[in-house]
């Protein structure tokens, strides 16, 4: 189904915002997204807009996000949910175990595929195949096989795949915990969460929210979701809050 202006209700929705595919267009390397001129604007004033129900939920550590979004410092989780800074600006970490054992197996791999690339996080590594869409099949053999191999060790790593990439993540928390942390703390608690992403990471948010959270998952872009809504790219979700914070009356 498609997703109309009136399904937004700023007084009693709550916003959580996946970042890449979703708040800016996909780009060849993590590093080269670039965020619409207008982006940090619409977003500061759907802050206000909903009395500051407004959160990232990324895979991208929350330093990350916020660089790309300053002078803006949002509520936000990172890593998948493995930190989360609140809307009074404090920043839980949940304790990871090492990621260098798992760096040290797929370096090797990496290293001989030109094309490559892996992005280390604290409590994750992504090995990401864009430049070497061929390369999928063997990243995620070489994934599974350095995370059962490192397992004996460091116990505790889930695989994730992603567009064009395959993430080792620590099993402590996914999308869907941390929005549902963000919906037991002001402001965001007693509303009704409206969650908006494009990747396979972000069907445990949808999941909550349209479960335990009665709220409304809605899919950026083609693929199987089980969000209840669809917008095409993030160009439509960037119309769409324009929209609505054209048709909300001003506080
Ligand atoms: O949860 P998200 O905010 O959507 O973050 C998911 C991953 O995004 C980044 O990788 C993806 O975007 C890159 C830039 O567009 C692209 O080159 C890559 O192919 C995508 O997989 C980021 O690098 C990862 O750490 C995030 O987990």
């Amino acid at each position: 189904m498609s997703l109309q202006t009136h399904e937004y209700d700023f007084a009693a929705d709550a916003l959580f915002l996946d970042f890449d595919g979703t708040l800016v267009n996909l780009a060849p390397e993590p590093e080269s997204v670039v965020p619409a001129p207008d982006l940090i604007e619409m977003l500061q004033q759907l802050q206000a807009r909903a009395n500051g129900a407004l959160a990232v939920v990324s895979g991208r550590p929350v330093a990350q996000l916020d660089h790309y979004l300053a002078p803006l410092r949002l509520p936000a989780a990172g890593v998948h949910g493995l930190e989360r800074r609140d809307a009074s600006g404090r920043l839980v970490q949940l304790a990871a175990p090492a990621t260098e054992p798992l760096m040290e197996r797929l370096a090797p791999f990496v290293a001989r595929h030109p094309g490559l690339l892996l992005e280390p996080k604290r409590g994750a590594l992504a090995l990401h195949y864009r430049k070497a869409p061929h390369l999928e099949q063997a990243c995620i053999e070489a994934m599974n096989h350095a995370v059962s191999d490192v397992g004996t060790h460091v116990p505790g790593f889930s695989v994730l795949r992603g567009k064009m990439v395959v993430e080792a993540k620590a099993a402590l928390a996914d999308k869907g915990d941390a929005i549902a942390a963000f919906m037991r703390e002001a402001p965001f608690a007693g509303r009704r969460p409206v969650f908006v992403g494009d990747d396979i990471t972000d069907e445990a948010g949808f999941d909550w929210v349209q479960t335990l959270g009665s709220g409304l998952g809605v899919k950026i872009g083609e693929g199987q979701s089980r969000a209840q809504m669809r917008l095409d790219n993030p160009a439509a979700l960037h119309q769409w809050l324009e929209q609505a914070l054209r048709a909300a009356p001003r506080v």
